[in-house]
């Protein structure tokens, strides 16, 4: 289906997710809002447990007990999927949006061959789809097709990703949702995927959400970044303006903690202290207690995101007009 016109093909708004932990609840996404474009790439960083996955997990509403969308919505194609039901969400998948997992040895069917857990995911969908389509998306991701007869066990790590990815572009959906899809693998097998994904992205048109540890794969192939912290987004806005001048603190100590591949060689410095507890995370700013550039309102007062030039940031240091108002 086309994106509405000037409308971004996905709009998450306020997005609230939280885990049930029978004391506190875990919020591990909190108000988060994304736009996403036609054919664009976002990349998704942060350190671990600051709610990158649990955001995939939601928008493609996939996410299971204990954990649940406790507020907000995600707008897909002009339709919100947060109150849409199962049948039409499994439309939805694969034929509109597809998700790939970090590893497709837990994604796919161990006992199934890859044609045939290609056959059945089509057969889930009343859309025709070409007899040659499984061979034709296995060819897209540099596999033979004589591999459709392949059980995923006989092929390698990368060659799995391949072969999900494939399965991803089956109906050439207008979003695909990327979770690490290349970190079980080496650096080289990681590099060529990544150059793989990306030229499909440009032939084929789809836009990609990619949530990853690795700032260096983000740096060379998202359009745009959002860097997440203890389950808010801290900064967003194009991956070079992010990279080239950091507004948030935090965006500035993790892109510190990154050997640059290129650059001169500087020391590393990294980011001190841990993230936050998210079932009791600090007052103010959840920033503050790691943050060296912290005043005496950063405890006091929590930062919405603010405009920074062309970056958005969530930091005191740049307040001014919130980009949104909060509705909650
Ligand atoms: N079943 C659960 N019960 C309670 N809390 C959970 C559960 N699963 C995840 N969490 C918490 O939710 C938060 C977000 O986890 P999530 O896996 O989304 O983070 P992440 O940024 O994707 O981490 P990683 O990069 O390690 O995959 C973490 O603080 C985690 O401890």
């Amino acid at each position: 289906m086309p994106s509405l016109e000037g409308q971004p093909l996905l709009e998450v708004r306020d997005l609230t997710v939280e885990y049930d932990t029978g004391d506190r609840p875990v919020v591990a996404v909190d108000h988060v809002d994304l736009d996403v474009h036609a054919g664009e790439f976002v990349g998704v960083v942060g350190e671990s447990g600051c709610g990158k996955s649990t955001l995939l997990f939601a928008i493609a509403q996939l996410l299971s007990s204990p954990a649940a969308i406790t507020g907000g919505s995600v707008t897909f194609q002009g339709q919100n999927l947060v109150t849409m039901n199962e049948k039409k969400l499994s439309a939805l998948r694969w034929r509109d949006f597809s998700v790939v997992m970090q590893s497709a040895m837990n994604a796919l069917n161990p006992v199934k061959s890859i044609g045939a857990q290609f056959r059945d995911t089509i057969m889930a969908h009343d859309e025709p789809v070409a007899d040659e389509r499984p061979a034709e998306v296995l060819r897209l991701v540099g596999i033979d097709p004589i591999h459709l007869r392949s059980y995923p066990h006989q092929l390698s790590g990368g060659m799995r990703q391949r072969a999900m990815i494939a399965m991803a572009l089956l109906f050439t959906p207008d979003l695909i949702i990327m979770d690490e899809p290349t970190s079980a693998l080496d650096v080289v097998a990681q590099r060529s995927l990544m150059v793989q994904i990306k030229e499909l992205q440009k032939q084929l048109g789809f836009a990609v959400i990619f949530v990853t540890h690795d700032m260096s794969l983000v740096s060379h192939f998202s359009d745009k970044l959002v860097v997440m912290y203890a389950g808010q987004v801290v900064e967003f806005g194009d991956t070079r303006a992010v990279f080239d001048h950091p507004e948030h603190p935090y965006s500035a100590g993790l892109l510190d903690a990154f050997p640059s591949i290129r650059g001169p060689k500087v020391p590393l410095t990294g980011i001190p202290g841990s993230p936050p507890n998210l079932a009791d995370p600090p007052p103010g700013c959840r920033f503050q207690p790691r943050c060296p550039k912290a005043f005496e309102d950063c405890p006091k007062i929590a930062p919405e995101l603010y405009q920074v030039g062309a970056v958005q940031a969530r930091c005191l240091l740049h307040v001014k007009e919130p980009v949104r108002e909060r509705t909650s």
